[in-house]
């Protein structure tokens, strides 16, 4: 079955002062699906955000959000899509319930609504804290709370878990899996590899303005498996690696049959080595 695309980027770019920050991205993402953008510090990931959010306009090219093109992103759209960037515009005064309520209050949500979105987040247990008195994770849980009041088809992830301790990134991850699963459409931007390998249906892989690889994570990891290789561990502690050929087949084999062979995966790339591989660079 095929889902509808919900986010459509035809050749999109964007140019400051002359100088090319997006040259041409064309991409694509469905409902339903987690979509990692991967780059580095400078490489286009946030102005691609305030474009396809109609936060910024585009130099050339086309994109189009729920059907809409970006340049006439209205209220309509705003009411179907969140966004959660570094910009976390809590109300700092406020209690978590409270800056929760200000905003039911706008969208016309009801209350009962809150508690249910407090308890999913892990934050019902701290309602009545002011936001300035919240861990950094709470408050990142707080601000995904807050964009998921209107239950939105489209949500939009600046780092989301940047920050955060594993537990809390993990209890995130869980969440947005959660989303997906109802169908929602995640476009999330993300240094860690780890994160986009785990959670992502598909990844692009960004370098200074231009998608140099993407796919889902695996696949592209494979595409880049071309020294293929095993990691081995016997029984006697001894770790190998070993190039693909018959050879290894048999010592394999032989291996197995003895009961020595205690795991063997094959050594594909990471997405983070596929990077590497196609830019020279690291993704700090
Ligand atoms: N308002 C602006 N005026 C001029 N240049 C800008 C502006 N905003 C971004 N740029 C440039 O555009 C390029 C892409 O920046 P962008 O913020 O989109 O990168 P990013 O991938 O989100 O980086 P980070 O991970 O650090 O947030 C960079 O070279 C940046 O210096």
């Amino acid at each position: 079955m095929n889902r509808n695309i919900v986010i459509q980027a035809n050749q999109l770019a964007k140019t400051y002062n002359n100088e090319s920050a997006l040259k041409g991205l064309s991409f694509t993402v469905r409902e339903g699906e987690i979509f990692g953008f991967l780059g580095p510090s400078g490489s286009g990931k946030t102005t691609t955000i305030k474009i396809l959010t109609g936060q910024l306009g585009q130099s050339s090219g086309s994109a189009m959000v729920l059907g809409q093109p970006v340049e006439q992103i209205d209220q309509r759209i705003y009411e179907q899509v969140g966004i959660v960037t570094d910009n976390s515009g809590l109300y700092e005064r406020m209690t978590v319930y409270s800056n929760l309520k200000i905003f039911a209050g706008i969208l016309g949500i009801k209350k009962a609504h809150i508690d249910r979105l407090l308890k999913r987040v892990g934050l019902f247990e701290h309602k009545d804290k002011l936001a300035s008195k919240l861990s950094k994770g709470m408050a990142q849980r707080l601000v995904l709370a807050r964009a998921l009041l209107h239950e939105p088809k489209v949500l939009f992830l600046d780092e989301p878990t940047s920050g955060l301790d594993p537990s809390t990134a993990e209890a995130v991850h869980k969440l947005l899996i959660e989303l997906k699963e109802a169908g929602t459409a995640i476009f999330l931007t993300t240094h860690n590899m780890d994160e986009a390998t785990k959670l992502c249906d598909h990844v692009a892989l960004l370098n200074e303005g231009v998608i140099v690889e993407h796919g889902p994570p695996k696949a592209v990891c494979l595409k880049y498996h071309q020294h293929k290789s095993y990691h081995i561990l016997l029984s006697n502690q001894n770790e190998l690696t070993l190039p693909h050929s018959d050879e290894t087949t048999e010592k394999i084999h032989h291996w197995l049959k003895s009961d020595q062979l205690v795991a063997i995966h094959s050594g594909e790339p990471t997405l983070e080595e596929v990077f590497i591989e196609l830019t020279g660079r690291e993704l700090l």
